[in-house]
């Protein structure tokens, strides 16, 4: 059986500038510095503008914390007015970039073609795409959650070769759980994750999609990650709040302690 090392990465969205940024990530690498916590990935999400001074902390500070951008355009380079590119993040050294997040999909209008091709743009610059997916209340009242979110997962890794694919990592995010303190249930967040597990099965194989990770996403807390943890197809956490809380994304990280 394929083991997965679980994911626990910090999605800061629109919080903390710079010199937050290096305060934030200095608790977190102090914190987490009196344990070996190989057993578990931990990364940070920061705004574009936090990325340089993260990348100077981690590098010269030799950390095990990872870092990536909250976004990437599906374009190299040229006249795209506030975008940032794949090229640009590469040389950051960021390992993740979050794609098709619900604020960017309801926010700016993000489609999963779109999507797709951020993907593709990722992979391209030897980034690790976090697509995320998932469905609002409405949708999941009409008892259409999983089709919906599957829909999802098969637009976001469209065409994607399978030594891409494997590497992947899925965030399954209910838009109405998200800074709203409504967590799903473990087992409905698990419902979804087999099933989103089953469809990359599909699309490649079941062995590529054992090595997929799958996070969940929406509300996570200390108080609640042990039982999220605890569910077979949950392979991590995408934590936006939460995670603006350097002790109780610590908490977070460790909860296999709890
Ligand atoms: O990317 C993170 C998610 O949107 C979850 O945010 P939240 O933990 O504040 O609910």
């Amino acid at each position: 059986m394929t083991t997965r090392t679980p994911l626990m990465a910090g999605n800061w969205k629109m919080n903390l500038n710079h010199l937050e940024a290096i305060a934030h990530v200095q608790k977190l690498a102090f914190a987490l510095a009196d344990k070996d916590y190989d057993a578990v990935e931990v990364a940070v999400l920061p705004p574009f503008t936090d990325l340089r001074s993260v990348q100077t902390l981690v590098d010269g500070d030799k950390l095990k914390i990872k870092y990536g951008a909250q976004d990437i355009s599906q374009h190299d380079s040229g006249a795209y007015t506030g975008e940032i590119s794949g090229p640009m993040l590469a040389k950051l050294k960021c390992t993740y970039v979050v794609i098709g997040h619900s604020e960017r999909r309801q926010y700016h209008n993000e489609t999963d073609e779109l999507v797709n091709a951020k993907v593709k743009a990722a992979y391209k610059h030897g980034l690790t795409p976090i697509l995320c997916v998932g469905e609002e209340l409405d949708v999941r009242e009409a008892g259409n959650h999983v089709s919906h979110t599957l829909a999802q997962v098969e637009g976001g890794l469209k065409d994607l070769p399978a030594e891409q694919a494997e590497s992947v990592v899925i965030a399954y995010e209910p838009v109405w759980a998200i800074g709203t303190g409504k967590v799903c249930g473990a087992g409905d967040a698990q419902e979804v994750c087999s099933a989103i597990r089953a469809k990359v099965a599909e699309l490649y194989s079941q062995d590529l999609a054992d090595k997929v990770r799958i996070q969940y996403g929406g509300s996570v807390k200390s108080g609640n990650v042990a039982e999220i943890m605890g569910q077979a197809d949950i392979d991590g956490a995408l934590v936006g709040g939460a995670s603006l809380d350097a002790d109780e994304f610590v908490k977070i990280i460790r909860f296999r302690e709890q």
